[in-house]
């Protein structure tokens, strides 16, 4: 039962491709996807959802097509811009999320309340989402993604701009999801945010995959003499090439 990526090759207009022949097979539990800027980790992402369709090759979700209603239902992607939609509260931005993907008005609606409370949101259900920090809005992102109980969770740099305890709650909550047995896919930008989290580590470089494996295996890459806080940053350098 995973999110399988085939011989994928995708170009943005007039672009050369981003992606070219492209295979990737999401593992269980907490994947961190690294990577420079422009390495293709959106791209990733939203192939992966389903936003965009690869030019060739295929995505499929425990061998159900990308284009299905199965496939839209199990698989979820929380962007990395999470826009609140004027004149709707949290819980009515996050019941129509869940509606779009197919849920009953009712069913959304009373999911919504849930969703809302496993990000941490119950006291701002009824606030517009034009009214909740960058930080809730996130969560509230996080929320609508898992809503309709998808399966895989893709999450476009969900930390960024979250302060320290944001993050302690974002922590928990991943955990919470994970045990709840979803696989989770996250992009980020602070190599060592979530490396100690993680059960697996992807990274890519100029659209190709450099590693991907556990995160045992990846801290692996960090030359013998680091310092234990240093070896995410120090294996990312190795295998992005950013060590100069
Ligand atoms: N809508 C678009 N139109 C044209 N080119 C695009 C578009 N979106 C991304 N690109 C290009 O595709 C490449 C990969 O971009 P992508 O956003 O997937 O990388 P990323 O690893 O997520 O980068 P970042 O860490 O900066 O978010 C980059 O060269 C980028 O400029």
């Amino acid at each position: 039962m995973t999110l399988e990526l085939s011989a994928c090759t995708f170009a943005y207009r007039r672009q050369p491709p981003v992606l070219r022949d492209f295979s990737y097979q999401l593992p269980n539990g907490l994947t961190v996807l690294l990577g420079p800027n422009g390495a293709g980790k959106s791209t990733l992402l939203r192939l992966a959802a389903s936003v965009t369709r690869p030019r060739s090759g295929t995505v499929t979700y425990d061998g159900t097509p990308a284009a299905s209603q199965a496939f839209r239902r199990a698989v979820a992607l929380m962007p990395q811009t999470v826009t609140a939609m004027r004149g709707l509260t949290a819980r009515e931005q996050v019941a129509y999320s869940g509606w779009l993907k197919g849920m009953s008005r009712r069913d959304a609606w009373e999911q919504a309340a849930e969703a809302l409370d496993r990000v941490g949101l119950t006291e701002h259900a009824g606030t517009r989402t034009t009214k909740l920090s960058g930080g809730q809005l996130r969560r509230a992102g996080v929320a609508a993604a898992l809503v309709h109980r998808a399966e895989v969770l893709l999450l476009d740099e969900p930390t960024a701009g979250m302060d320290p305890h944001q993050r302690r709650v974002f922590r928990d909550l991943l955990q919470q999801v994970t045990e709840a047995g979803v696989r989770v896919l996250l992009s980020t930008h602070d190599v060592s945010d979530l490396a100690e989290e993680a059960d697996h580590v992807t990274v890519l470089r100029r659209g190709s995959l450099v590693y991907t494996g556990t995160t045992g295996g990846f801290f692996a890459h960090a030359p013998e003499d680091t310092a234990p806080g240093r070896r995410a940053e120090a294996a990312y350098s190795r295998l992005a090439g950013e060590d100069g």
